[in-house]
């Protein structure tokens, strides 16, 4: 039978080449054509297969993730994949597994914070999966305060090792993903103890079970937590709890490029900064910035596609209603998401840029950029991730009621999705970073010190902290100087009152405290101010094709005039904007989402997602919603049989008693 494309006639309406965005989507061509290959290599296999997950038990569900992760493996050997593909087609298998820990965490604490010989040793090892290992440091009574870790690790001089001890029941470690039924590993983090002296929080590499029957090695109890939100979801993932009862382990396995243990039990704290103990976290947090464009590209391309085949109301003569795309309430709330969805994207291969030039200058000893890159992980992980979370939620609600059915793909994206806003640092907590950091750089203003990277706007103290915007007209709410100047003004203001209002407190601690609701508003702002300039900074750069210059300033428009509107209340009690000009932006946006929408298909069919990977009957490439979800409620277990089990016990019973009543 013919294939019939139902959004061909949105399709035609694109007015840029959708192959050459596709490619910056991707970040390059080379990066297409990986993503392409392994995406449509997933697609094609059965084995891969994902639409039963929402009905399968939790042991029939963990077991299948086990089967496609080995698969998954198998296929990396066979063809040879080099490390690029492997992990792409790891995201396109899309299941998470205890393979994201080991290659996501267990692997980069190692080679961020282990010595020359250790990573001969352990990486080898780990590279070959002939150890599986995962990243232990959250314990049950403490994950956000990572000095308040229980577990101990106390040199026994006489023995040249380490005992790893759980003291309390809360030093139990508990979350680690990977750690209740797979590792064979796990970098530890323990406080460390000589000679009674406790020198804090450091990793540890140890081995939890033994590599020939799997069953965990004396003084070990390990597990697995137990089921966690929503059916199918985060539960194809074992996290774990993990008590260790005086575990001896050589002293050479303690992660020793921060700082080492000698033979005779001298601790030695190299040149390198203690922070770099959390070094592993600030590598995740950039990659999960990543993840969330991704995550959030995925719902709203099924939002945008869907909301172009739903129709409700407006019908006259009898033609046909209305596309409910063609709402504006509609668009205002979906094009925001689409546009941050290219935001995130941006910002995240910016990231990926900072984020290996720092290490390349900790390579060399170099270590001034350090809490620039943490403050701008910490900070974007948490704006992202909650933008995404609550994005992921909007775009199910635009899908009205089969946005709620499993088979939209919707439910079980939130639910795997939602717990980024916790792991990897509260976000909250995250933003209170970022603030602590903006207080210590409002503090050098007029020091003379020169700010660089992304406070270099602070430099502008002067100016920015009186200024009033420009604009005259809606247009002129497209100009980059108008848009960064009205963030960096907002930003800075917020920051220095918090600042000023701090230092009227007994002390900077308690002055902070009392702040704190405040300050994460600051750290937002200033946050929201990087992904603005990023989106600037992107389409300032070369980009070719028919075109994409112009979808991508109104995206960039949209994302920054939707966040003026958005947070109004602040750029106006600022005194950054007038009410008028407020007005004005309103204006902008309006017509910006009228520039979208012709393009709103093609602008997330290039995204190029498979049906596979969307995972969503509604987000079709085709279009052809309806016959597929008739067709998709049949397969319910529950209409195997036409009467349900239970119906002889628990209805019938009910009736018959009904009409006994009714009888009466
Ligand atoms: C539908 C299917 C779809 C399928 C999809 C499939 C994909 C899904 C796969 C997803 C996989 C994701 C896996 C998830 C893994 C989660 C793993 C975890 O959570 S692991 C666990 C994650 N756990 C957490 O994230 C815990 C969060 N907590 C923390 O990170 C810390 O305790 C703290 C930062 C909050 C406080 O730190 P503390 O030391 O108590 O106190 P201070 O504040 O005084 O800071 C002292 C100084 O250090 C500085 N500094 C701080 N951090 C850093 C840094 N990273 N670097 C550099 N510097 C840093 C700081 O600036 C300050 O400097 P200065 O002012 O003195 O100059
Ligand atoms: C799905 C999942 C996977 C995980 N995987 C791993 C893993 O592989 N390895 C690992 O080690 N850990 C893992 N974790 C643990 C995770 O890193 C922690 O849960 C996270 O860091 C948050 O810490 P917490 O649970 O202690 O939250 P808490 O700190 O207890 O947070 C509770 C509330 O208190 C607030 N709060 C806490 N401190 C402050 C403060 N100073 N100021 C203001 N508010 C505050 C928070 O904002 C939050 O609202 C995982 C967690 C989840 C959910």
């Amino acid at each position: 039978m013919e294939e019939v494309d139902h959004l061909a006639h949105e399709r035609n309406k694109a007015q840029f080449d959708v192959e050459a965005m596709k490619i910056v989507w991707a970040g390059s061509r080379h990066a297409f054509e990986v993503s392409d290959r392994m995406s449509r290599l997933v697609a094609s296999d059965p084995a891969f297969r994902k639409d039963n997950r929402a009905t399968l038990s939790r042991k029939e569900l963990f077991k299948n993730t086990l089967r496609k992760a080995a698969y998954a493996w198998k296929r990396i050997v066979e063809l040879h994949l080099s490390e690029e593909e492997a992990s792409k087609l790891r995201f396109f298998v899309d299941e998470p597994a205890y393979t994201d820990l080991h290659w996501g965490m267990f692997v980069p604490a190692i080679k961020g914070q282990g010595t020359d010989e250790q990573h001969q040793k352990w990486l080898t090892l780990a590279y070959k999966m002939q150890i599986i290992g995962c990243y232990a440091q959250t314990e049950l009574g403490h994950g956000s305060n990572v000095q308040g870790l229980e577990t101990t690790a106390t040199f026994d001089p006489k023995s040249d090792e380490f005992i790893i001890h759980s003291p309390t029941l809360t030093s139990s470690k508990w979350w680690p993903g990977g750690l209740g039924k797979v590792s064979t590993h796990a970098v530890i983090y323990a406080r460390l103890i000589i000679d009674g002296r406790d020198h804090g929080v450091h990793g540890f590499i140890v081995q939890l079970r033994s590599l020939d029957d799997h069953l965990p090695l004396p003084g070990i109890t390990i597990g697995d937590i137990g089921m966690k939100f929503g059916n199918g979801a985060y539960n194809t993932m074992d996290n774990g709890v993990l008590q260790f009862n005086h575990v001896r382990i050589p002293r050479n396995q303690m992660l020793m490029r921060v700082s080492q243990v000698t033979r005779e039990g001298k601790y030695v704290q190299s040149d390198v900064p203690r922070q770099l103990v959390y070094g592993t976290m600030v590598y995740v947090r950039q990659t999960i910035v990543s993840d969330a464009s991704s995550a959030l590209s995925r719902a709203v391309c099924v939002a945008v596609r869907y909301s172009a085949v739903r129709r409700q109301f407006g019908s006259q003569d009898g033609g046909p209603e209305t596309q409910v795309i063609d709402y504006k309430t509609q668009q205002s709330r979906l094009f925001p998401l689409l546009a941050s969805a290219y935001a995130f994207r941006f910002v995240g291969e910016w990231l990926k840029w900072l984020y290996m030039d720092v290490t390349k200058r900790l390579q060399a000893n170099e270590f001034s950029t350090l809490p620039e890159a943490h403050a701008c992980t910490a900070g974007l992980k948490s704006l992202t991730t909650t933008a995404t979370a609550d994005g992921i939620e909007e775009c199910r609600k635009l899908c009205g009621g089969h946005g709620y059915l499993c088979s939209s793909g919707l439910p079980e994206l939130f639910a795997v999705y939602v717990p980024a806003c916790t792991y990897e640092g509260d976000n909250t907590v995250l933003l209170l970073q970022v603030a602590r950091f903006l207080m210590k750089t409002v503090s050098q203003l007029g020091s003379g010190k020169q700010l660089v990277g992304t406070t270099a706007y602070m430099q502008r103290a002067e100016h920015l902290m009186q200024c009033t915007s420009d604009v005259r007209s809606a247009e002129d709410w497209l100009k980059p100087s108008f848009i960064l100047e009205a963030f960096e003004a907002r930003a800075l203001r917020l920051a220095v009152t918090c600042a000023k209002n701090i230092s009227k407190a007994p002390n900077p601690e308690e002055g902070f405290s009392q702040l704190s609701p405040d300050l994460a508003e600051a750290a937002v702002a200033h946050c929201q101010l990087i992904v603005v300039s990023k989106f600037i900074d992107k389409i300032q750069g070369d980009i070719d094709g028919m075109g994409l210059k112009e979808q991508l300033q109104a995206l960039c428009g949209i994302y920054a005039l939707s966040l003026l509107h958005k947070h109004l209340g602040e750029f106006l009690s600022t005194g950054c904007i007038t009410p008028k000009q407020a007005a004005l932006a309103n204006e902008k946006l309006r017509s910006l989402y009228a520039k979208v929408r012709p393009n709103a298909v093609a602008l997330v069919d290039a995204f190029n997602y498979t049906d596979h990977f969307l995972g969503s009957i509604l987000g079709r490439y085709d279009g052809n919603v309806y016959p597929k979800l008739y067709e998709e409620a049949w397969k319910d277990p529950l209409n195997d049989s036409v009467v349900p089990d239970g119906y002889h016990e628990y209805v019938r019973p009910l009736l018959k008693q009904q009409l006994r009543t009714a009888k009466l």
